[in-house]
């Protein structure tokens, strides 16, 4: 019996000993602590001798959902199609297209290279939420795991990922609806915490099916475009940064904004449409470059308009001696409010180092268009070949442009009065656009004949007038001008001498 006790005895000490050495450990490593460092430790050892490496992608970074995540959401929807046993499906706004992409608890083997890497796709439990029948609430969050092995970590961080990245992104931009941007007055960055870029969505029908050119010169920037497109080697290859200048010029009315349209939908680019003006100096315009997008196009209309050449060329002259202004310029770093005035302050530097500088390199796949009405006011060095790759003169409507515009707008491939019109197109200046807007009768369900009948007048006339115009110019330009009584006397008779001359002859 005593030694019944005694062993009891013992046995209570010995548990009072352990509950006081447990709760004096609790107090210095909290119960956690030691689950945690538990954790650590077993993690390593099992990473010591798994084979294996293992990549979590994350859908939410804080409360921003991660690009990379939705980009690998969208290449592995395309490649689970043929593997996965569940998908999911959705319907992208304003457009019809449906985007398939894994279910939550599906894997995917995938081969690159000769190597084989593993995908799949989780949620996780939200925290502290006990194990339910009940739908998993909103708070999972969801990730993908990749899984390789050792030996392939270079390849799958290298090429593998960027690859992934690259074609998920692709494949998002031809799925999703396309932007049109346009940059909002830095006044408005701050005071009204709006971004640099506002957007609406991008819905313009032109293609280049549509577009009323030359069909050669339309083959040329087809072609270049999808040499431009598939080049991403080839400029590595050369150390260039993927990107080309197009330059459109050409009157008021010739299709240079549809012609940047056409591009855009054959690319499936975004475009960023910048209002030089609205821009206050250089510091400015490098910041909205950094904020755009790789495969898009970046657009200045009407170049000549936005920027003060020539101002700027005074400003360089006089600055070149300095040695630090000249790298300035070079590295971007010139600050164009240096000089005293306040308006914006863009300069032709600034937009050089716009268009080629070390900062127009970020980001990739990007077309930067220029457009003018006056080629003969710009700059050399803004549209020298290497900044401005492809000049594409947008002429006035010629005859191969008028029976493209003729299909568009009447559906008519011949008829009896296109000959005619054949012959007056090389005569009279005439654009497309005024083409266009003759034969838009058509739609207000006036019959071909008629149509195309007052396109005949609408050119006879403007023959009339521009050769009004232009027998008035040769009068002024002849020496003395028409402000001397008697030049003006033998103008008059000279312009009536070659219009009973022209009279005879018809
Ligand atoms: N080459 C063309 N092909 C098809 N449509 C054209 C063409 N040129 C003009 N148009 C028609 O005329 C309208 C005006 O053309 P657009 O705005 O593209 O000309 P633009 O050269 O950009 O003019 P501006 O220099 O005044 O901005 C377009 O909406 C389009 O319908």
């Amino acid at each position: 019996m005593e030694a019944v006790r005694e062993y009891w005895i013992q046995i209570s000490s010995a548990i009072a000993s352990f509950m006081f050495v447990w709760a004096t450990l609790q107090d210095l490593y909290p119960i956690q602590m030691v689950r945690y460092q538990l954790e650590r430790v077993w993690c390593k050892v099992e990473a010591y001798f798994d084979p294996y490496v293992h990549i979590r992608f994350n859908e939410y970074i804080g409360y921003r959902r991660s690009e990379a995540f939705a980009a690998i959401e969208t290449y592995l929807g395309s490649k689970s199609i043929s593997q996965a046993k569940e998908l999911k499906g959705h319907v992208v706004k304003h457009t019809q297209n449906l985007v398939l992409t894994m279910g939550e608890a599906e894997d995917l083997r995938e081969i690159f290279r000769g190597r084989k890497l593993w995908w799949a796709s989780r949620k996780t439990k939200p925290e502290g939420q006990a194990i339910s029948f009940y739908p998993q609430s909103d708070t999972a969050r969801r990730y993908y795991k990749l899984t390789f092995r050792k030996e392939d970590r270079e390849v799958v961080t290298g090429e593998y990922l960027s690859y992934v990245l690259e074609q998920g992104k692709a494949m998002q931009l031809r799925s999703q609806q396309r932007r049109l941007y346009t940059n909002n007055p830095s006044s408005q960055w701050y005071d009204c915490k709006k971004n640099l870029w506002s957007h609406v969505a991008f819905q313009h029908p032109s293609t280049f099916d549509t577009l009323a050119m030359d069909s050669a010169k339309k083959a040329e920037i087809v072609k270049d475009l999808t040499a431009f497109s598939e080049g991403r080697e080839y400029y590595e290859r050369v150390g260039k940064a993927w990107k080309r200048g197009y330059l459109l010029h050409g009157p008021p009315g010739t299709g240079k904004s549809t012609m940047i349209a056409a591009i855009a939908n054959f690319m499936k680019y975004d475009i960023y449409d910048l209002e030089l003006t609205a821009v206050m100096d250089n510091m400015e315009l490098r910041k909205l470059l950094t904020e755009t997008s790789s495969k898009s196009i970046i657009v200045i209309e009407d170049i000549d308009c936005s920027i003060d050449l020539t101002g700027d060329r005074k400003k360089k002259r006089s600055s070149s001696n300095s040695a630090t202004s000249a790298a300035g310029q070079f590295l971007g770093l010139e600050k164009a409010g240096s000089n005293d005035q306040n308006e914006s302050k863009v300069t032709l530097s600034g937009l050089l180092n716009f268009i080629d500088g070390l900062w127009s390199a970020c980001g990739s796949e990007r077309i930067i268009i220029f457009t003018t009405n006056h080629l003969d006011r710009l700059d050399p060095a803004l549209i020298r070949r290497g900044r401005m790759d492809l000049h594409i003169e947008m002429s006035y409507c010629t005859f191969e442009a008028f029976k493209v515009l003729a299909k568009n707008y009447t559906g008519l491939e011949s008829h009896a009065l296109f000959d005619k019109i054949g012959r007056m197109l090389p005569e009279v200046e005439m654009s497309p656009a005024d083409v266009a807007e003759q034969l838009m009768a058509r739609s207000k369900h006036v019959d071909a004949d008629e149509c195309l009948g007052g396109l005949v007048r609408a050119l006879e006339a403007a023959k009339i007038k521009q050769r009004a115009e232009k027998g008035k110019k040769r009068r002024e330009e002849r020496p003395g001008g028409s402000n001397r009584p008697l030049n003006r006397i033998r103008n008059i008779l000279g312009w009536k001498r070659q219009k009973s001359s022209s009279e005879n002859k018809s």
